[in-house]
């Protein structure tokens, strides 16, 4: 029988829950019931699986989708390598750098949609043996072409979005991404991008290992933090109109290939499992931290985590600073100063971020700009905040209203592309001499305490000297 007379959907319909097993058809009767793979599946539609974990690997963390489509992905002509930005993946050298590093804000480039405009800024290891991350910057003014399907075979992508909407038809449905908001794109979807309001501009995290899971909550409890019916799935949702050829892209180790296909990507009227993409509202994070004293490392605020082989010690953390009430006692209330074995690029989506709050000299941190601290490179707040918040008084305060800021935390070296070191031309050449050079010993200023001095030295003050 035809299939012709679809119900007509909403554009974004999403299914609720973090790594769930989700099932959904666009047309009923479309999903196989009991098997996966019939010898015919309902409508004449093709069965394709999409593995994002090895067939074998243990089944808590076991990824994979039954998708039934029209025709399968197979069907397409050869890739071809086709002229990209996207630079350094396919083996260029990173600079590894001690220095602190701040870039502006990242410009606006109209002329340029989704794949064109990915700039990797930073990273770490290398796509072929699946191990490390990348760090883009997009900042785009274009939809990509009407009949164009991109797709990473590098890795996961966590998109931040800091400017514009996204639209994001994907295979397994649409997703409408806000700045504010969140999604992943696991490796392998075919997906394309359009920009509803106009220019859109944020922050990727490709995971070329593993794939992002929500924290461990240990004594906290069974809630808080992001809390998983939160993340949003998309429904099944499929292009009605076969009539047009499509040129798939796909990223191959850094590298842009192009291929035509004869039909549509976007056929999928099925699927089920819990390989897919998903989207999550930073709004809806549960902030907690600390109501008695002292500041709490920063992954209390921790989103979603990638883990690396070694338990505990993240590939790459997605950690945010939302608004949030600060009410410790006798503390120095921003982060300390420190060093840190892993590296964090800290990115700003709006407002301010309550570290880095002397935005009169040297650029600042402001929204759509960025920041890389990287292995044992010294760093905490800037000389303004130190100022204020060690005199402050320290009443119950909420900082962070209207802000959002985030960190990509990671245990490896993250080293620098070209772009992102000079061509890009956002490096803020003083951030180190304004932030932290102003600083001034106070330990000299205080008055010798006699309890508290050496006998030799209390000698010395008794014979004044
Ligand atoms: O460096 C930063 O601003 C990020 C950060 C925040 C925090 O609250 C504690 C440690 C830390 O690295
Ligand atoms: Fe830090």
């Amino acid at each position: 029988m035809p299939v012709t007379n679809f119900s007509t959907r909403e554009k974004y319909v999403y299914l609720n829950g973090f790594g769930s097993q989700h099932e959904t058809e666009a047309v009923n009767g479309a999903l196989p019931i009991g098997a996966n793979s019939p010898q015919k599946p309902p409508y004449g539609l093709y069965t394709e699986k999409l593995s994002g974990t090895a067939f074998t690997s243990p089944r808590w963390e076991n990824q994979q989708s039954w998708l039934y489509r029209v025709l399968p992905s197979s069907s397409h002509a050869p890739f071809h390598p086709s002229p990209g930005v996207v630079t350094n993946a396919g083996g260029e050298k990173w600079h590894q750098i001690p220095n602190q590093l701040r870039w502006d804000p990242f410009d606006l480039d109209p002329t340029v949609s989704w794949v064109q405009g990915l700039h990797l800024v930073a990273g770490a290891g290398d796509a072929t043996m699946k191990s490390g991350i990348g760090i883009f910057i997009f900042a785009i003014g274009k939809d990509m072409d009407s009949y164009e399907a991109f797709y990473s075979a590098d890795g996961d992508f966590l998109i931040v979005g800091q400017h514009g909407t996204l639209d994001i038809q994907t295979e397994l449905g649409r997703l409408l991404v806000r700045p504010n908001e969140i999604c992943v794109l696991p490796r392998g979807i075919r997906y394309r991008v359009s920009l509803p309001d106009g220019p859109a501009r944020g922050y990727i995290l490709e995971l070329y290992q593993n794939h992002f899971q929500l924290p461990e909550l240990g004594p906290i409890g069974s809630n808080c933090l992001a809390n998983n019916r939160d993340f949003q799935a998309p429904a099944a949702a499929f292009d009605r109109d076969v009539s047009h050829s499509y040129t798939i892209l796909a990223k191959f180790d850094g590298q842009i290939f192009a291929a035509k296909q004869n039909h549509t990507p976007f056929d999928v009227v099925a699927w089920h499992g819990n390989y897919y993409p998903y989207k999550y509202d930073l709004g809806r994070f549960n902030t907690i931290g600390s109501i008695s004293f002292d500041h709490v490392d920063p992954s209390i605020y921790t989103v979603l985590t990638a883990q690396s082989d070694r338990p505990g010690t993240a590939v790459a953390d997605f950690v945010i600073f939302p608004p949030r009430w600060l009410v410790t006692e006798d503390t120095f209330r921003p982060p300390w100063y420190h060093r840190n074995t892993m590296s964090e690029f800290m990115g700003l989506i709006s407002g301010q971020y309550d570290a880095k709050t002397d935005s009169s000299k040297g650029g600042g941190f402001q929204p759509a700009g960025a920041s890389l601290h990287n292995v044992m490179s010294a760093h905490g707040p800037d000389a303004g905040t130190f100022e204020a918040a060690s005199n402050a008084e320290l009443r119950p305060t909420k900082v962070g209203q209207g802000s959002m800021a985030f960190m990509f935390e990671s245990c490896l070296m993250v080293g620098v592309t070209e772009w992102g070191l000079t061509k890009c031309a956002k490096v803020q050449h003083d951030y180190t001499t304004h932030s932290w050079e102003p600083l001034k010993p106070h330990f000299f200023d205080q008055e010798p305490d006699a309890a508290h001095l050496s006998n030799d030295d209390r000698a010395a003050v008794e014979n004044g000297a």
